[in-house]
């Protein structure tokens, strides 16, 4: 296929992912190598927005188990995502790409603040776009907010790149002998509670009609196979009413 199967993308990288084979932070190799593949696509004609988590560095429902105060930890979980999404703007930068970080939070001395219409010019204009801080409020997570980017910024795709290879009957992590869904709707995974995205981020997009591709972050060049045509890892879509 010479022309890219979605135009518009919005794609969710685990932020766990990056650290790669360290116990926190950000592999520079990971890194790079996820920017390549996020350039490699801007040059096969895609529009890519980017949300990154932050679970390398904070989360703030495991620093709260810890005894540090909700809404502390989470503020301190959004500020990690941006440390990823600076890091990974330097990594596309290398590679020659133009790319701007645009915060729920306002820091406007380190990056953009998040305004709609100005993501839709950047990625028009061949930038990637990385939304940075989640959703900008407490209680939430960076699933949430890369549904809530996906359907602002009408992408054409929502994928969530992660640590397995795509939707489970049960976690595969835990349960190896899971069944392997390739195709679901959000009705099934919500009444089977099967917690690969959080249900807010996924009730989100079923409402919206935003169709998700949840597949393996570690293989490599696997979203490009995707934009080319190709079925990979599992796709959840709204159900038709019945
Ligand atoms: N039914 C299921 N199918 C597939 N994965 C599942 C299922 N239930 C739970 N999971 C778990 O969900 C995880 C993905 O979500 P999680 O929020 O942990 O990661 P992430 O959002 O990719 O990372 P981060 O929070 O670092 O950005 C998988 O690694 C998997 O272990
Ligand atoms: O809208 C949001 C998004 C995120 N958070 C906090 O950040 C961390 C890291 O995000 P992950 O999605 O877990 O990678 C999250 O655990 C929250 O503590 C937030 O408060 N609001």
């Amino acid at each position: 296929m010479s022309e890219p199967k979605y135009k518009r993308i919005l794609l969710k990288l685990s932020g766990e992912a990056l650290m790669g084979s360290q116990g926190g932070g950000i592999d520079p190799q990971t890194l790079h190598r996820l920017a390549r593949e996020v350039v490699d696509l801007c040059e096969f004609g895609v529009e890519v927005g980017l949300v990154i988590g932050g679970g390398n560095f904070v989360r703030g429902a495991e620093t709260a188990s810890e005894g540090l105060d909700r809404v502390t930890g989470d503020h301190m979980g959004m500020l990690a995502t941006v440390l990823n999404a600076l890091a990974m703007q330097d990594a596309v930068e290398h590679l020659g790409r133009p790319v701007r970080v645009m915060s729920a939070l306002k820091i406007n001395q380190v990056c953009e603040d998040y305004i709609r219409r100005r993501a839709i010019r950047h990625l028009e204009k061949g930038r990637v776009a990385i939304f940075a801080a989640g959703t900008g409020n407490p209680f939430f997570t960076t699933d949430s907010a890369a549904s809530l980017r996906a359907i602002e910024i009408n992408a054409d795709l929502l994928i969530k790149a992660t640590k397995v290879d795509g939707v489970y009957s049960a976690d595969p992590i835990k349960h190896p002998d899971a069944q392997f869904y390739s195709r679901l709707t959000y009705d099934q995974a919500l009444d089977q509670r099967l917690n690969v995205m959080d249900a807010t981020a996924l009730v989100l997009c079923r409402d919206h009609r935003m169709p998700l591709r949840v597949m393996n972050i570690f293989e490599s060049g696997a979203v490009m196979r995707l934009m080319r045509g190709e079925e990979i890892g599992s796709l959840i879509e709204t159900g038709e009413p019945t």
